[in-house]
């Protein structure tokens, strides 16, 4: 478990599984940091992407949680920031080797794709499994920038 808080954002679409990560994440005894939004009022997700991105490159937080409608576009804002590996994930095998092979900092979920309870499962492996490492691994990590 990291000892930093875990950054959570979300825009309108993800606004609610966003309030009910948060409480799980709470629950398990991690501080959050939560960068909105904080209703359900439209908002724009490149917004929160951008300003979760910001705190993993200053280094307030080892690890993210980004939700919108799909997830694709909140992780895709995110990772123009080179400090981010947003990693887009629908069910537990993709959390898990999101951090395995890819050593994904941001976990990325769609409010409307996937379900609570699956949502809760994906938060809860990405936060325990650590990076494999390894020289292929590794290698290809790197190559991300
Ligand atoms: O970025 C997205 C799609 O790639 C997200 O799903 C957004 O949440 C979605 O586009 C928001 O749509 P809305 O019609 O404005 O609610």
């Amino acid at each position: 478990m990291t000892e930093k808080p875990i950054a959570i954002a979300a825009d309108h679409a993800g606004f609610e599984l966003k309030a009910v990560l948060s409480e799980a994440l709470e629950a398990a005894g991690h501080t959050v940091l939560d960068l909105g939004t904080y209703g359900p009022e439209s908002v724009d997700y490149p917004d929160f992407g951008v300003a979760l991105a910001q705190v993993v490159e200053l280094g307030k937080v080892d690890r993210g949680v980004l939700v919108c409608g799909s997830g694709i576009g909140i992780s895709i804002a995110a990772n123009r920031n080179p400090s981010v590996r947003a990693a887009l994930c629908h069910d537990e095998t993709t959390a898990r080797l999101a951090r395995e092979h890819n050593d994904a900092n941001v976990l990325a979920l769609g409010a409307r794709t996937t379900g609570v309870d699956v949502a809760k499962a994906c938060l809860e492996i990405f936060l325990a499994t650590e990076f494999a490492g390894g020289e292929r691994h590794e290698r290809r990590v790197a190559k991300l920038g």
